[in-house]
């Protein structure tokens, strides 16, 4: 051996030696002796690689080596082998399972009789009178069930159906009726009619059969089979008596999985009734497993996967339905739940073109659009926010009255506000800032039971050129779908500003094509749907989009009643102690202040007794302890708060008014 790896390096054959010895010396376990060989081996392959051992020695001692570390792996004397092989082996055999376990034959009491070769036999039994084989002296195992031969309901050509206790078989043609034929063999043979009434009983695991080989069941009360040599010992054998049914009669198929009497296990179910049940089948025969093969469990997998995708597909529909978008009809303010703007999991679902739920046009009127399109438009449908009444909007009572009578109730009696009756098809509403313009759109949501889009000009315009007119018209074909609508632009000045030589294109397309629109939704009679706009800058509205906006109301700021009222309304939520006269001197020192000029004031007001508390006490005293809103706290207030809206600026309005406006 050491001759062998002369040429090995010293360091190699002093490490060699010492493994030698130890494995000679007969004090290493077998762990150690198989660690040495090992060793042994990668030294071997190490001295080759570096050239210091001839391939032909490499190979005689890798050789030599190798045998002894295997010898030492699977040796299973403990004293001497790690008998490693052994172990995992047993291992495997006892943890694993075998997937031979698993195998089923192909062969099943149905088509074995399509074989040729039986199908001669039983042919030629026919013709002779004799059998090669008798069948009632077959009895068959295939799958799982066991079968005696002569039981099966076998048709032969010519014979009829009706041939019951007759030992001769017969054919048996169609692939239903041998299903239909088999039965369970420990029927009773003295009633043939009741078929395989018989109480049930495990069939193979007690008699596990070869196909087509012989009973050797003891001869017992075979009186009834007067050609057979099958026998049975009745409840506990096989009795082998020709039986037939009727295998076209689906009720008994029914029967079959139905309340478990004798009758209905009698008859075994067709093929095609047994598949998706799967595992099922054996079990009711008697046999109690559960094992199913491969192609009974894909069934079964893809009948569980088809059925829960038809839950998650009708689930994505309601989805749908209920839920058309992300973000769509969705409650706004701050009472609203929150809708992550992420899509859910079940949102997610796909339908069979693979086109996302929530992306699917609801109106056949939309398939031109592109879902996203749709998706953001329905996004700024309004259905419901914090409800504003017509008595909450202080004032302005003509352009309320008007509202009314061109919004609300057209849209509440479209039979009689037909003709030349029929409401115009866009309102602006103009005034200075903060005079309710905004509270009214709200309002108009609220009151008016119409579909409202509350559309902000962001909302329209887009950085891709041709995306901007897209969003208008769908915009406007989706109103059209969910009629009565209000289609409520707030700010309309931004998105209908004069058309300038200079002004981008793509800004240019979109006023062109909401003119476009505006004049549509005008000229088609039956469409009700309103667009209102509203601005503090009317000045700057493209005079065609002016023309289009044929009512023109003007929202001014609040005369003294309106103030009062807006007072009153909100010192009416708030502990006060403002005198009547006193509130007729707020109401006189706030000429000029817009309704949100006069909120601003109040709301100063509100604070002052919160600030004549001592800081010492804020953090103790109790709400009851604060004192009342009082006069003095309106002065101070009316010291910080001013009105916004510019004497100049009024006189622009009312000018525009005068020129443009509807009002008297
Ligand atoms: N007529 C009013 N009655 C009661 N409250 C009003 C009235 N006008 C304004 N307000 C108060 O002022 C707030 C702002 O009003 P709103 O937003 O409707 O003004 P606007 O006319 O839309 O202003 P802008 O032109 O700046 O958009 C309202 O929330 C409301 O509290
Ligand atoms: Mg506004």
């Amino acid at each position: 051996m050491l001759t062998q790896s002369k040429s090995m390096s010293s360091a190699h054959l002093d490490e060699w030696q010492r493994r030698s010895f130890d494995i000679l010396s007969g004090s290493c376990t077998p762990e150690q002796t198989a660690d040495a060989y090992r060793a042994h081996i990668l030294s071997i392959q190490y001295a080759w690689a570096n050239a210091e051992l001839s391939s032909a020695g490499a190979a005689s001692l890798l050789r030599t080596y190798s045998e002894r570390y295997t010898s030492v792996l699977d040796s299973d004397d403990p004293r001497t082998g790690l008998n490693n092989y052994a172990e995992s082996a047993l291992h495997l055999a006892r943890n694993q399972k075998n997937h031979s376990d698993k195998w089923e034959s192909s062969l099943t009491v149905e088509n074995v009789f399509n074989l040729p070769c039986v199908q001669r036999m039983m042919r030629a039994g026919l013709e002779d009178g004799t059998l090669p084989v008798d069948l009632a002296d077959v009895n068959i195992s295939v799958g799982g069930v066991v079968s005696g031969g002569a039981q099966k309901g076998i048709a032969l050509p010519g014979s009829s159906s009706g041939q019951q206790n007759t030992h001769r078989p017969a054919v048996l043609s169609p692939r239903a009726e041998m299903g239909r034929g088999v039965c369970n063999p420990f029927n009773g043979a003295a009633d043939s009619t009741r078929g395989c009434e018989a109480p049930p009983r495990p069939l193979l695991a007690q008699n596990p059969t070869p196909i087509f080989s012989h009973n050797d069941f003891n001869s017992g009360n075979a009186s009834s089979l007067p050609q057979s040599n099958a026998s049975y010992t009745s409840g506990t054998n096989v009795h082998n008596q020709p039986v037939f049914f009727s295998s076209t009669n689906p009720s008994k198929r029914k029967n079959f999985y139905g309340s478990g009497t004798e009758s209905n296990r009698s008859s075994f179910p067709s093929q095609a009734e047994q598949e998706p049940r799967g595992g099922g089948r054996r079990g009711e025969e008697g046999v109690s497993t559960n094992f199913r093969s491969a192609r009974e469990q894909l069934i079964v997998d893809q009948q569980k996967k088809n059925s829960h995708q038809g839950q998650r597909t009708s689930a994505a529909n309601v989805a749908t339905i209920t839920k058309k978008s992300l973000g769509a009809n969705r409650a706004r303010g701050a009472f609203s739940k929150f809708v992550s703007p992420m899509p859910k999991q079940d949102e997610e679902t796909t339908s069979e073109d693979n086109t996302p739920q929530d992306m699917q046009p609801v109106d056949e009127r939309l398939k031109n659009f592109e879902p996203k399109i749709i998706e953001l438009i329905m996004s700024e449908i309004m259905d419901h926010g914090p409800p504003v009444a017509w008595d909450e909007i202080a004032g302005l009572e003509f352009a309320k009255a008007t509202i009314k009578e061109i919004v609300v109730w057209p849209m509440l009696r479209p039979d009689i506000f037909t003709g030349l009756r029929g409401p115009p098809k866009g309102i602006l509403l103009f005034g200075p800032p903060g005079t309710g313009k905004t509270l009214i759109g709200k309002c108009i949501a609220c009151q008016s039971g119409a579909t409202f889009f509350s559309i902000s000009a962001s909302s329209l315009t887009s950085k891709w050129v041709g995306e901007g007119e897209k969003m208008v018209r769908a915009l406007f074909a989706i109103a059209r779908c969910h009629q009565p609508a209000v289609i409520f632009i707030d700010e309309i000045d931004s998105l209908l500003s004069q058309r300038t030589d200079g002004e981008h294109e793509s800004s240019r397309r979109i006023k062109t094509e909401f003119l476009v629109q505006l004049d549509g939704a005008a000229t088609s009679a039956e469409d009700r749907i309103l667009v209102v706009g509203a601005t503090n800058r009317p000045q700057e509205i493209d005079e065609a989009a002016r023309r289009r906006l044929a009512k023109r109301l003007y929202i001014p700021l609040p005369e003294t009643e309106a103030r009062r009222q807006i007072v009153t309304n909100l010192m009416s939520r708030e502990k006060n102690q403002l005198g009547a006269d006193e509130m007729e001197k707020v109401v006189l020192d706030t000429d000029g202040f817009s309704g949100a000029d006069m909120t601003q004031l109040c709301r100063e007001a509100a604070l002052g007794p919160i600030r004549s508390i001592r800081l010492s006490d804020i953090a103790t005293i109790t709400a009851e302890q604060v004192r009342p809103i009082l006069y003095c706290d309106f002065q101070e207030a009316l010291k910080t708060v001013r009105p916004s809206v510019s004497s100049r600026d009024l006189e622009l309005y009312e000018e525009w008014n005068k020129t443009f406006g509807c009002g008297r």
